[in-house]
């Protein structure tokens, strides 16, 4: 910084003097109004001369202080910012206590570009004079961000600046929140009383990813393609007259990672998962309301839909009760008590289909519906006709491929000797990716012996597979040698039977020839 000679000193004190009394003359011989008027005219000038425009953004807004969509998506827009852009920083925690994020510290002012426009972005708060006692620290502070901009831009910001924050602020938003996992089995109600027909949630953590996930790449790639163009679909579904939501069903043995797959699709998509507990769930009535209470970008989960509910023989049950019913036309007491027991049955197969397509299922928008099930060939095919189950996902057993990425996972190996062997067995056996990755987990946390560990991991696969094997072979003959013994049964059954139908219509025969001769052979 350039010194101040005594000489420059004495200068500029002179000049201050100077400017002090020429103030002091103006307030002392014009007369107020005239003084209002030079002020007035003197801002304007100045407003003249001053090219840049000043737009601030309150934190809450309208006479019940709503807290402002716009202040909150700023917020985020500046954060990402001013963690890289701003010196001086302050720290809040979010994400229910797990994470800090950085914003710009009051006063403190960032710049920003856009399209070639530059901009200044500044976070301000205001304290009243008069100091009043509040329970909440900080709740009479006024906070609000002030935009800087050059009048020549106005058209750019106000245009498409603007909107361009509070998207990308809100899609900022949307990344961070934490979310949730709800279910619906024995939560609190209100009052405290324990009830079904409320949403209790905690925070979803699931770790699973589509590149944790085992399974054929083809498929993986398939569905992640089905699940981008689906949350991309707003404009497709509303111009086909579609409500917005799509429908998979997940079918496959028990540990194929059906479960898995729905957490990997949530974490794909960032978005909430409903843990639907049918057996639960009163009625119809009460599955209802519990649909409209979940929230968009969601998925909505029934596990084991085939447990659920007796949705498999309904109809066939239904085709029969409507018969006893006919029959029971002349009885009105007994068809009184049929109905009454219709009543008491909890979700049916209708209520359900409602559920996926009735009219009030398009209210929001954007779920996703799974069903999972290990038995697929009993569900009704109405529940999963195509339109309502959109996507049928078969889960199957480990095969290489699904093989190689659990390796991948447990063992961090892209290759190994015994990988070949495996491959083989594995196309011989049927096993699961449950049990598959129970054998890869390693049994200790020693790094010095970990490639010895990986050998023992595949080693012992190798085993369980061959054991598996072996047991598969063993079955199977067993299953030959009963199903050769119930044909060689049914047969001897048959030609038992046959002989004594032969025996009687000898005897008939015969008995018809002493009638008509009266002769015994
Ligand atoms: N395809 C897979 N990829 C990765 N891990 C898997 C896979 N399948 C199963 N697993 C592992 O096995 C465990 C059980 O899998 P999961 O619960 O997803 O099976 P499921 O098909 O839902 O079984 P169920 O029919 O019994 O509900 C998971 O914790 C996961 O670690
Ligand atoms: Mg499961």
């Amino acid at each position: 910084m350039m010194m101040m000679k005594g000489e420059q000193w004495s200068n500029l004190g002179s000049t201050m003097a100077a400017i002090m009394f020429a103030y002091a003359m103006f307030r002392q011989y014009f007369p107020p109004q005239l003084q209002d008027y030079i002020f007035r005219y003197g801002k304007k000038l100045s407003n003249f001369m001053y090219p840049y425009v000043h737009v601030t953004f309150d934190e809450f807004i309208g006479e019940r202080m709503k807290k402002s969509e716009a202040f909150s998506a700023i917020q985020n827009y500046l954060s990402d910012k001013s963690s890289s852009n701003a010196k001086r920083l302050k720290a809040d925690v979010v994400k229910d206590s797990q994470s800090l994020v950085l914003s710009m510290d009051y006063n403190e002012e960032i710049t920003d570009e856009f399209n070639g426009v530059k901009l200044w972005w500044s976070a301000n708060r205001t304290t009243p004079k008069t100091q009043q006692f509040s329970f909440y620290p900080g709740a009479d502070e006024k906070r609000f961000y002030t935009l800087k901009f050059h009048k020549r831009d106005r058209q750019v910001i106000t245009g498409i600046y603007l909107s361009h924050v509070l998207k990308q602020g809100k899609a900022i938003a949307a990344d961070n929140r934490q979310r949730k996992l709800y279910s619906n089995g024995g939560g609190q109600g209100w009052l405290g009383h324990r009830s079904s027909s409320t949403w209790t949630h905690v925070a979803f953590e699931h770790p699973a990813t589509f590149d944790t996930l085992a399974m054929d790449e083809k498929k993986k790639r398939e569905i992640k393609k089905d699940l981008v163009k689906f949350s991309n679909g707003k404009a497709y579904y509303a111009k086909i007259g579609k409500a917005w939501k799509r429908g998979y069903l997940l079918y496959g043995p028990p540990g194929t990672g059906k479960s898995t797959m729905v957490a990997a699709m949530a974490n794909f998509l960032n978005y909430d998962v409903y843990d639907l507990e049918l057996t639960t769930v009163k009625n119809n009535v009460e599955l209802r309301r519990l649909l409209i209470e979940t929230s968009n970008k969601s998925i909505i989960v029934i596990e084991d839909i085939d447990c659920s509910l007796d949705l498999t023989g309904q109809r066939e049950e239904k085709k029969k009760k409507k018969k006893d019913d006919k029959n029971e036309e002349g009885d009105p007491i007994s068809a009184m008590s049929k109905n009454e027991e219709r009543k008491e049955s909890e979700v049916t197969l209708s209520g359900l289909l409602n559920f996926i397509d009735g009219i009030w299922s398009a209210c929001g928008g954007e779920r996703i519906i799974v069903f999972t099930t290990n038995h697929v060939e009993k569900l009704d095919p109405a529940l999963i006709r195509r339109g309502r189950m959109d996507k049928h996902i078969e889960m199957s057993y480990c095969r290489f491929e699904a093989f190689k990425v659990l390796a991948k996972n447990y063992l961090d190996i892209d290759s190994h000797p015994l990988f070949g062997e495996i491959g083989n067995l594995l196309e011989e056996t049927d096993m699961t990716p449950a049990d598959v990755a129970e054998n890869l987990m390693l049994k200790s946390d020693d790094d010095d012996d970990e490639e010895e560990e990986v050998e023992t991991c595949l080693k012992n696969l190798i085993e369980a597979l061959k054991t598996a094997k072996e047991e598969a072979s063993k079955k199977a003959e067993e299953d030959a040698r009963l199903k050769a013994e119930k044909e060689q049964k049914e047969k001897e059954a048959a030609e038992k039977e046959q002989s004594v139908k032969e025996d009687v219509t000898q005897d008939a025969v015969s008995a018809k020839e002493v009638k008509d001769n009266g002769v015994i052979h």
